[in-house]
Order: structure tokens, then C-alpha cells, then sequence
């Protein structure tokens, strides 16, 4: 009864709203082989969160009953975690750790069938869980980006894949869709602090289901590991505040760090904090009124605009930008490199063109 909450609050008879209405537990074959896979490797998946359709749309982890502040929501023996880079060698990119997936998991037959319950849980190109990186861009799509540093940032990815492409002896396609794979799933743990100029050593991981938990800018749940510099360490995520039943597991990607480039440009989404509302009162009311959001933003949008001597500027306004994502297809190419110029404009200030 208490996790249950009420459409009108107190009143004996209101309707009752099921908090998890709006997702769908996903019992797929693929999500029931991947948490076996997990628990016969040692690992813990709480009971009460699991893998959904959250709010009828994107995959990701929901609170099925309330979690408290602290507790634990899945622990995982590191030895399930795929290593994308020698810890010992240089930090390697992730187009170089596209490379390595294929070089040690992709083309290693023993490690593809050990990981497979892993492997057949990841997005396929192009599917539902997929959402393409500007480096799926055309030319004239990268170009709409405008922003000089999104778009050198993309060309230059776009260089490495097909270089990487040819050293491997792999298609370009297959290969930008590893890199995708690795950008939007794996990320750098590191194994130690830097010590008498020794530099800290880490490592590039994809990790099995924790890889299912999506961004939020006001995340509920943080990433932990437990003795990194031992061969055998954990990884937890664990709550940071109570979560209460029907809300989704969130975590903050680059703990919470990553500006707009870095989402986009290696997950394929700008942040939801300045999800643009989708009916024009609320567009007059919110976005175009707002103030830069993080101060990572402001900073990056100021040096922008010191060292604009070579770039025109904008080439609409915001308030071009925001009419038109209103009219756009939700989730299309076009609503994507609207929503980020918006994101941008707001975040930096500029509301003209040619600013
Ligand atoms: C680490 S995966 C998270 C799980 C993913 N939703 C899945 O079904 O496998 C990262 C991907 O999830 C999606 N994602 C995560 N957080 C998001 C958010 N806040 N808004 C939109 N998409 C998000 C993006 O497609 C991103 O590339």
C-alpha cells in the first residue's frame, strides 16, 4: 500500500496509479540468458530491479520495488567484464578499443562463446536499441551540426574508423559500428591513483548489464569497484538515494561530467535535463527563457566563442531551431541536430544568427 500511489492524493476510493504502468518488464529469452549468465559468474542482480521497456520506449533498469540509500543493486565479479585495453600500454581511444573488441572477443572463439548470453543482449546496427552517433551522419547532416568543435570531432572519428577499418581488414560499416558499440557502453575504470610519476594506470571495460542502466543528469545510482588494484575486484552500482518502485536506475555518464560533445558525439543523445518541451506554451515558458545549464557547458561555449575567428557563427536562431523541432518527427536525424543546437545556443547564450 505505501508504494502505491494515488491519483488524487488522501481520499478513500481515488484511483490508484500503478507506478510500473508505463514500463514493460522485458522477459525476452536474450534478458533471461544474460542474468543467468551473471549469477552463475558470481554476480548479484537485486531482485528489485530489472531490465524493461521503460516508459514504452527505451531499454534500460527499473526499480520494481523501493530500494533504499546504499543498497547495492548489482555486484559483478570483474572477471565478467570485457577489457578493452591493456592497462599497461597507453590510453587507447575508442576506435582503437573497437579494435581490440574485435581483435580479442569478435575473433576469439572461445571468448565468443563464453560471453555469448553478453554479446546477444548488445544493440544490433541499426535496431531498436540503437541510437547513431553523428558519425552515422551524411556530410550535409554533419555539416547542420554547426558547431565547429562537434563537427571536427566527428571528421576526425570518422578518419580513425576508416583507418582502423583497413588496418583490421574489416568493412568501414562493421567497423563504426564496433566503435559505436564500445563509445556508447564501455567506459575507463581506473586501476590506480598516479604515483612517484608513474602514471595511473586504467582500463576500458563493457560491462554486462551494467551497460543496460541509461543517463540521467540527476541520477539515483552511482558506479563503485571494490579493491581495483586487486586481479579479482567488484563492480557495484549502488543507490544514491531511496528509489522508489516504477523509477528508473539512472546513472551519471562520465560520473556526471560529460558535456553535450561528449554525449552526442559518443552516445547518440543530447541530455534530457534540457529536454525541450514539445507544446509551444511550454517552449515560451521554459527553454527559450532558460539559463546555461552546467557550468562544464557555459565554459565550453565561452572558449567557443573566444576562438570563433575562423567560424561565422550560427547560421538560424534558437528560437528558429526550437519552432522547427517542434514540427520535426520526434527521435528523427533532423530533431537530433536541433535539439542539439539548442542545447548549445541556450547553454552558451547566443540567441541570433551569425553570433
Ligand atoms: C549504456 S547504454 C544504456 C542502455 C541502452 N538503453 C540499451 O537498451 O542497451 C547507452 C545508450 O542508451 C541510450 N541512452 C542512455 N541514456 C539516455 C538518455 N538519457 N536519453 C536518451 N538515450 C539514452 C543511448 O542510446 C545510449 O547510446
Amino acid at each position: 500500500f505505501a508504494a502505491t500511489k494515488t491519483a488524487k492524493s488522501g481520499g478513500f476510493g481515488a484511483k490508484k496509479v500503478d507506478p510500473m504502468a508505463t514500463h514493460r518488464l522485458d522477459n525476452s529469452l536474450e534478458t533471461m540468458k544474460l542474468v543467468e549468465f551473471i549469477n552463475n559468474a558470481g554476480g548479484k542482480c537485486n531482485e528489485k530491479a530489472k531490465i524493461a521497456s521503460v516508459k514504452n520506449a527505451m531499454r534500460g533498469l527499473v526499480c520494481t520495488k523501493d530500494i533504499k540509500k546504499g543498497e547495492t543493486i548489482c555486484s559483478l565479479p570483474s572477471s565478467i567484464a570485457l577489457a578493452l585495453s591493456d592497462p599497461n600500454a597507453e590510453d587507447v581511444d575508442v576506435v582503437e578499443a573497437a579494435g581490440n573488441y574485435l581483435d580479442w572477443y569478435l575473433n576469439n572463439a572461445e571468448r565468443m562463446e563464453y560471453f555469448e548470453p553478453y554479446l546477444s543482449s548488445l544493440p544490433t546496427d541499426g535496431g531498436d536499441e540503437f541510437s547513431p552517433t553523428p558519425d552515422y551522419f551524411s556530410m550535409e547532416e554533419i555539416a547542420e551540426l554547426e558547431f565547429p568543435k562537434m563537427i571536427e570531432k566527428t571528421m576526425s572519428r570518422i578518419e580513425k574508423i576508416s583507418e582502423v577499418a583497413k588496418a583490421k581488414g574489416v568493412s568501414e560499416e562493421d567497423l563504426r559500428y564496433y566503435a559505436w558499440l564500445t563509445s556508447s557502453r564501455s567506459f575507463n575504470i581506473r586501476l590506480s591513483i598516479e604515483d612517484e610519476g608513474a602514471k595511473a594506470k586504467s582500463v576500458r571495460v563493457l560491462v554486462p548489464f551494467f551497460d543496460m542502466i541509461n543517463h540521467s543528469p540527476s541520477s539515483n545510482a552511482e558506479f563503485d569497484i571494490l579493491d581495483p588494484e586487486l586481479d579479482d575486484s567488484t563492480f557495484v552500482i549502488r543507490a544514491k538515494r531511496n528509489i522508489r518502485e516504477g523509477q528508473e536506475v539512472t546513472i551519471g555518464y562520465g560520473s556526471g561530467g560529460f558535456s553535450s560533445l561528449d554525449l552526442f558525439g559518443e552516445y547518440g543523445f543530447v541530455d534530457p535535463l534540457d529536454k525541450m518541451e514539445s507544446d509551444e506554451k511550454n517552449v515560451k515558458k521554459g527553454p527559450l527563457q532558460r539559463k546555461p545549464v552546467t557550468p562544464d557547458e557555459r565554459m565550453m561555449a565561452k572558449e567557443e566563442e573566444r576562438m570563433k575567428g575562423n567560424w561565422d557563427g550560427w547560421q538560424t536562431t534558437l528560437e528558429d531551431d526550437v519552432k522547427e523541432f517542434i514540427d520535426c518527427e520526434p527521435g528523427s536525424t533532423r530533431a537530433r541536430i536541433l535539439e542539439f543546437r539548442v542545447k548549445l545556443k541556450r547553454a552558451g547564450g547566443w540567441e541570433g544568427a551569425g553570433e
